[in-house]
């Protein structure tokens, strides 16, 4: 029997109320989920603002607790991880957020974002290797590195910024990528490019990718499966072309609907999906 990867066992997230409100906020109810270890999958979170995507990529990432239920991870509460199996979980688990820019220091030049997980993970004995990771790394996000290293984050485009996020990523061969809206700040002419270097690093390295995302086309472009948040519920879930082309509930109808698939499908699709048709309905 296949081990599981990460599972989420019934987790809801409550917010106590705030400042100005005395009510509680549900971000997440009883959310359950499973990832095969042997099996990689990309899954797509989507769901309008407030649904509770960010709420659940902050609990996988052991940023904030589940206030009822559990996150495992290879078999272990992530709440209870100490040592070296904090520090795997550390690694396996990596993230790419929605604003390229943030992670950077921005008097550092970007080269120091590659260089201090390779230190701290003690991905390579000489500098040499070092070196060598890093350009490994690059390239397969499609940049050469003779372009960016050397250079400060403001000197770089979003996309370029973007695209040394996913290359940091792949550099901690991670098992599970969360992936917050990783292109939704990115110009749309570089999107199809991150999300092909996301694609690729599920293809040829193995990596489970939960992508979280408001937007149902990228969504239909990059995914294998689909949850659909309303409220911090699941509304639907399944393969993401059956869900897309036939959704059930009202609430996936809207937002199937209220995208015009036609030319966003032509301008990008074919390279990222090879079998998709057109129009999606
Ligand atoms: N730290 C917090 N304190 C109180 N309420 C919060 C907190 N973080 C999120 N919420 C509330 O929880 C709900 C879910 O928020 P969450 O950020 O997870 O949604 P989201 O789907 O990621 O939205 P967006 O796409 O706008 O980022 C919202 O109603 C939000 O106002």
């Amino acid at each position: 029997m296949s081990e599981n990867l990460l599972e989420i066992r019934r987790a809801s997230k409550v917010y106590q109320r705030g400042l100005l409100t005395s009510k509680a906020t549900i971000a997440l109810k009883e959310f359950s989920l499973v990832l095969k270890q042997d099996e990689p999958t990309i899954l797509t979170i989507a769901g309008e603002s407030g649904s509770g995507k960010t709420t659940l990529a902050m609990m996988l990432l052991g940023f904030t607790t589940a206030t009822t239920g559990e996150v495992l991870y290879k078999g272990k509460n992530i709440a209870g991880l100490v040592g070296k199996e904090r520090m795997a979980y550390r690694r396996e688990v990596q993230a790419v957020f929605q604003d390229p820019f943030a992670v950077f220091n921005p008097f550092y030049k970007v080269d120091h974002l590659l260089t201090v997980p390779i230190r701290q993970f003690k991905l390579a004995r000489t500098k040499a290797e070092a070196t060598s990771k890093m350009e490994e790394a690059l390239n397969s996000v499609g940049l050469r590195p003779e372009d960016v290293l050397g250079r400060f984050p403001h000197q770089l485009s979003g996309g370029q910024r973007q695209r040394i996020n996913v290359a940091r990523a792949l550099l901690l061969k991670p098992r599970l990528l969360i992936a917050d809206e990783p292109v939704s700040m990115v110009d749309a002419s570089l999107r199809a490019n991150i999300l092909e270097s996301l694609r690729n690093l599920h293809r040829d390295h193995g990596v489970s990718i939960i992508y979280i995302t408001h937007d149902l086309t990228t969504a239909y472009h990059v995914a294998d499966n689909i949850i659909v948040l309303y409220k911090g519920e699941v509304v639907e879930k399944g393969d993401v072309e059956s869900v897309i082309r036939n959704p059930q509930h009202r609430y996936t109808q809207l937002l199937v609907d209220s995208i015009p698939w036609p030319n966003l499908d032509q301008r990008w699709g074919h390279s990222i999906r090879t079998s998709e048709t057109t129009n999606p309905r």
